[in-house]
């Protein structure tokens, strides 16, 4: 059966078309048409034409019955959002550390003790695959309530070749289950096992002779992601392990520059990866090098704020060229949020992003970041109709109030799953 939705009367909207190719970059990233009055129709879970409201309706109401035309008087719609960078699949939480660090510990110390990424990782092992799948559902329902459709998600809590399997697989089994898009990465090389922090060579050989080739073979993971940063990866050893996955066709991305400078930019532009994420702490050089070799810069305020450390300077990597996309790094350690808005305002608030620059880094750029901009992130003839509507009478009110969530509809595939802010 063919399934038809129309969405009219669209204070303002916002297709971000034009950029499925290749990511909005400099001045092109606040540069979108902004559609007033606008409308669009869907057929069979993909767009057929957005527009103004009066062409759409003109060719399309009369194909749809009253149940399937929502109208959106007074709101904004845009395409819906993508994060690119989470840890979804966890268990348990550290709200200790949160307290610890309040009171002047770092981040890394409570790591290096044992704690941090050490402590999710034996939660997340004591895990079962059912306990891991029912936690991350709910955080997946989450992220649909705030008008998410799409989420890459990482494992790395594994750290032995059976548990970042198990990751894996329960985030294969809700990307089949719930209606959000998933797309996974491994990481197996997110820290070094604590037994084996005098000598992490053998560890590194594990993952590059022994989870890669297995994960490959599995079709478990699309990327390849390493942990480069003092005390963690070296970039001699993450090149090895980022080369080793693109052997087995595993696209390379990295987590650089998070905590000190180290090359990480440059390592990812050098490697051709995807995306580098995090880069607090990138050169010029490596913004340079990101931008000449198109790296998608993928940018974690969330993790700035909550670390209480300094932003990445997102003005300086967009006026360099480099395509900024920005995510929440959900993760129970230094980013415990699934609020892709509040990331929103923190752009606009403390990295010198404009309002239109933070959208386009939470719709085309971010799918960019996760190679589906050729479904997703915007609102052209023949994508995904997803479709996030927000009770706002123009975009600028999503990175001015800030903390709410305004998320009224989200449509997946064509059809309508969050209505009035609920799910349904
Ligand atoms: N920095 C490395 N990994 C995660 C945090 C993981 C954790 O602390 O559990 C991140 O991207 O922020
Ligand atoms: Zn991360």
């Amino acid at each position: 059966m063919t399934q038809k939705l129309l969405i009219t009367n669209a204070a303002q909207l916002i297709t971000m078309a034009g950029h499925s190719d290749k990511p909005a970059r400099k001045g092109a990233m606040s540069q979108f048409e902004v559609i007033e009055n606008g409308a669009i129709y869907m057929e069979d879970g993909k767009v057929v034409e957005a527009g103004s409201d009066q062409r759409i309706r003109e060719k399309f109401q009369d194909s749809v019955v009253p149940d399937n035309h929502i109208d959106a008087t007074g709101k904004v719609v845009t395409p819906g959002l993508i994060d690119p960078h989470t840890h979804l699949v966890h268990a348990g939480t550290r709200e200790n550390e949160y307290a610890m660090r309040l009171k002047g510990k770092t981040y890394m110390e409570i790591m290096e003790a044992g704690g941090g990424i050490h402590a999710t990782t034996r939660a997340t092992q004591e895990a079962s695959h059912e306990e891991l799948y029912e936690q991350s559902r709910k955080r997946l329902d989450q992220f649909l309530l705030h008008g998410v459709t799409t989420v890459e998600a990482k494992s790395g809590y594994g750290l032995t070749l059976e548990h970042e399997i198990k990751q894996l697989e329960v985030a294969q089994q809700l990307s089949k289950d719930h209606p959000v898009d998933l797309v996974s990465t491994f990481m197996g090389a997110h820290a070094i096992p604590m037994a084996e922090k005098e000598n992490p060579e053998p560890f590194v050989d594990r993952v590059i002779n022994e989870m890669i080739p297995e994960i490959a073979n599995r079709n478990l993971a699309t990327f390849n992601d390493v942990f480069c940063e003092r005390g963690v990866f070296t970039p001699e050893q993450s090149r090895r392990i980022l080369e080793a996955g693109k052997e087995h066709g595993l696209i390379p991305k990295i987590h650089a520059d998070e905590i000190e400078p180290y090359a990480g930019a440059e390592l990812a532009a050098s490697v051709g990866a995807i995306s580098a994420d995090h880069l607090l702490k990138a050169s010029e050089q490596g913004i340079k090098d990101m931008a000449n070799a198109g790296v998608v810069g993928v940018l974690l305020p969330g993790t700035a704020f909550f670390l209480m450390a300094e932003f990445a300077q997102a003005r300086k990597m967009i006026d360099a060229g480099v395509a900024v996309a920005l995510s929440t790094d959900t993760n129970p350690g230094s980013s415990p949020t699934i609020s892709l808005p509040f990331i929103m305002n923190l752009g606009c608030l403390k990295m010198g992003m404009t309002p239109e620059e933070v959208l386009t880094a939470t719709t085309i750029n971010a799918a960019h970041a996760i190679g589906c901009a050729g479904e997703a992130g915007s609102l052209e003839q023949g994508k995904k109709a997803d479709v996030t509507i927000f009770d706002v009478p123009n975009y600028l009110t999503l990175s001015y109030q800030y903390g709410m969530n305004h998320v009224d509809t989200v449509i997946k595939a064509g059809e309508p799953l969050v209505v009035g802010g609920q799910l349904q």
